[in-house]
């Protein structure tokens, strides 16, 4: 694939850091032992104050920090990750997505993987590496909010895939496309779209997730008018059930599909780990961006989470993962429940399959913005008002997104109590 016309001209102007590639860890490794580098402005780690750490994992073991790997965590380190983490997490993209895009050259889109602090800072750049203002960006609304904001900024036109509880309606988005020839969308003038945002199970607000047809069939438009597709998925791993749906990596022919992936709600949301999969050649701007801003996700966090990982492998991670299903599966079925028990009648909803919200349609309610800001609040329970996860937040919006990953069972149960009386109130 020609990737050049997806880029803007700021990921395009972007150079490698020369001081950076003089001191990169992997060039002093590729060289001889005898070389002497007075390159690096890195600081001496024999001057930090902090000697070792051991950290106590529920399992009974410890991630072990001893005086050498603990001077490694407190320094600088490579742009696009650390080489243990790097390798495991290219290794689980292989073994869950099986990739097409795995035996690609180089060139041709061959599967890359980055490090990023949390999946946000993926998301911002790869938007900051292919939005230009006035471009036309596909995405179904509602949508994530810190998605919104850090869209709206870069002053595109932001147009909505109609969806339902299944995700994009494939028909819509080819209805919407049809406004393009697709044999003119590589003319320099063409305002056909270029990049599809979607986030493909237990959508936050909504809590929809994509079938496997419906994928293919969104995959099938971005090849006809050559899109490229951003597959936000931090919910991937809440999957209820099994076998977990097909991802857009795992049937990209063509090397459009960039995958953003977070160990927030798996391992940790404080510890900021966060990837971009995808084509070789954008990977590397994504890279060429953190060089200019963080340098790198911290060295401390990825070395923890890489021996937590090296221990569990493969098996053992997605052991891991079987259990914080579990946990959201029954919290989901908890407020489900208290939905039922609570506000049958008052308000329309869609089980989740995935993830950990409940998108609640209040009925006779045109707009949840002061229901929720004010009253809500009043009646001591918190919730999200439908309109910030909108395209136009100033459009009133009768949903409302209910979490249920914090509360306990009782605590849902409480709250949706005191919803349905704020709503008979406001009726
Ligand atoms: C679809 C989608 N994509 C990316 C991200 C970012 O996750 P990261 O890997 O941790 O950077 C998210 C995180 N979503 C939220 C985060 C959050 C943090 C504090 C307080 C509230 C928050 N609420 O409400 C959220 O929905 C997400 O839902």
């Amino acid at each position: 694939m020609n990737y050049a016309r997806f880029l803007t001209a700021v990921s395009a102007a972007r150079k490698p850091s020369a001081i950076r590639l003089l001191s990169e860890a992997e060039l002093q490794q590729r060289s001889p032992p005898s070389l002497i580098s007075l390159a690096g402005g890195a600081p001496n780690p024999d001057t930090f104050p902090f000697r070792s750490a051991t950290i106590q994992l529920k399992n009974g073991e410890n991630v072990t920090f001893n005086e050498a790997t603990m001077k490694r965590a407190l320094q600088y380190s490579a742009s696009s990750g650390i080489p243990e983490l790097l390798t495991w997490m290219r290794n689980l993209q292989k073994n869950l997505h099986k990739p097409p895009t795995a035996s690609h050259s180089p060139e041709d889109g061959q599967m890359d993987v980055c490090v990023t602090t949390g999946s946000q800072e993926g998301l911002c750049k790869v938007f900051e590496m292919l939005v230009s203002p006035g471009d036309n960006v596909l995405l179904d609304a509602p949508t994530y909010s810190g998605t919104l904001a850090a869209l709206h900024p870069l002053g595109c036109n932001l147009i909505n895939v109609p969806s339902d509880h299944h995700g994009i309606i494939p028909s819509a988005l080819k209805d919407i496309l049809s406004r393009w020839d697709p044999l003119e969308v590589h003319e320099p003038a063409s305002s056909a779209p270029k990049v599809l945002y979607t986030i493909p199970n237990g959508g936050n607000p909504t809590g929809a997730s994509m079938t496997t047809e419906r994928k293919q069939e969104v995959y099938k438009l971005a090849q006809q008018y050559d899109m490229l597709i951003i597959e936000d998925d931090p919910y991937y791993f809440l999957q209820f059930e099994k076998p977990w749906t097909p991802s857009f990596l795992s049937m990209d022919a063509d090397g459009r599909i960039i995958r953003l992936d977070s160990f927030s709600k798996i391992l940790s949301s404080g510890l900021r780990i966060g990837f971009v999969t995808g084509p070789k050649p954008l990977v590397d701007r994504v890279v060429l961006h953190i060089q200019a801003s963080t340098m790198h996700t911290s060295t401390f966090t990825q070395l923890m989470v890489a021996q937590l990982l090296h221990s569990w492998g493969q098996e053992g991670f997605l052991q891991h993962v079987d259990g914080v299903i579990e946990f959201y599966r029954t919290q989901r079925n908890a407020m489900i429940c208290s939905a039922e028990k609570w506000l049958k009648g008052l308000a329309e909803w869609h089980a989740p399959s995935a993830g950990m919200f409940l998108w609640i349609k209040l009925k006779g309610v045109s707009d949840t913005q002061q229901l929720i800001m004010k009253k809500a609040l009043e009646k001591e329970v918190l919730l999200v008002p439908g309109g910030v996860f909108m395209i136009d937040s100033s459009q009133p919006c009768s949903y409302i997104r209910a979490a249920f990953s914090l509360s306990t069972p009782e605590q849902i149960d409480e709250g949706f109590r005191r919803l349905s009386s704020l709503i008979k109130e406001a009726l």
